[in-house]
């Protein structure tokens, strides 16, 4: 078994448990759900950086990669810094998040935020808004065409932004559909962990235009995005780059810098 099969598989019997402890309609209770999204689309379209910055503490291909920092000093330092949106991963066991790092990061700032999350059951969509998100987080390699329809008019319908992210052609030509905001082109490969930009390049020309493009992984240059924004590309998913610094708010602020000057 590849390992996002093992996280597929793991996730699927978390949301069981979850959904036998909580409730959907406890869920709805929270004072989140009358909260207004804001739109990562919409600020993309005029952001200079696109810069979407990640709190990210571990992860399958890079093992620890920084346990010691509070999630609420990262979406700080992240908004101070003038990213454009902070994506939060809450998967527990293989990155070591949670829905308490959404929930603090959304206390704590004011920009779009992403639930990154394996999405595999509607039940998580209403708990990315009831903690506080403004963007879900959809994975073509592990849904079918009929649940990325379902799930992204489930997310439309709670006011939420989504992002369906694609790795190669075949996934990107069973998913587009108008229900979503903004296409990811995933650089690593889920599988192997191989990480290779070209494959935004190669991509780009197959994304529609009404879609916000949305690069993701392995990033660490100012030039990749230069590069990058010649494809087309407003939003450049960074997590690793400025998580394994001592201070990510400011490792994001010095890259915003570069890229804007
Ligand atoms: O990062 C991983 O090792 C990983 C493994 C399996 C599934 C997903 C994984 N990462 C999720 C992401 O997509 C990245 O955290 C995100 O794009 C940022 O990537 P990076 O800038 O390379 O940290």
């Amino acid at each position: 078994m590849n390992i996002l099969d093992k996280i597929v598989a793991d996730k699927r019997k978390e949301v069981a448990l979850k959904k036998s402890l909580v409730t959907l309609p406890q869920l709805e209770a929270s004072v989140m759900m009358e909260r207004t999204s804001i739109s990562l689309a919409e600020v993309l379209r005029k952001s200079d950086s696109g810069i979407i910055a990640e709190h990210k503490r571990r992860s399958p291909s890079k093992s620890v990669i920084n346990q010691d920092l509070s999630v609420q000093d990262v979406a700080k330092g992240y908004t101070d810094a003038g990213a454009s949106g902070m994506s939060v991963l809450t998967d527990g066991k293989y990155f070591g998040g949670s829905l308490d790092d959404l929930i603090l990061a959304r206390a704590s700032s004011n920009i779009p935020i992403l639930r990154k999350e394996f999405i595999i059951d509607e039940y998580q969509i209403a708990e990315a808004k009831a903690y506080g998100a403004d963007v879900i987080l959809l994975i073509a390699a592990i849904l079918s065409k009929e649940e990325i329809k379902t799930f992204s008019e489930v997310a439309k319908g709670l006011g939420l932004d989504v992002l369906l992210e694609v790795h190669n052609e075949e996934e990107l030509q069973k998913s587009l559909m108008p229900s979503l905001d903004m296409l990811g082109v995933n650089n690593r490969n889920l599988k192997t962990f191989e990480v290779d930009l070209d494959i935004s390049k190669s991509l780009s020309t197959k994304i529609p235009d009404e879609f916000v493009k949305v690069s993701e992984s392995g990033i660490s240059s100012v030039d990749a995005i230069r590069d990058l924004k010649e494809f087309g590309y407003r939003g450049f998913l960074i997590g690793e780059n400025f998580m394994k610094t001592d201070d990510p708010g400011a490792s994001a602020k010095k890259f915003i810098t570069g890229l804007i000057s």
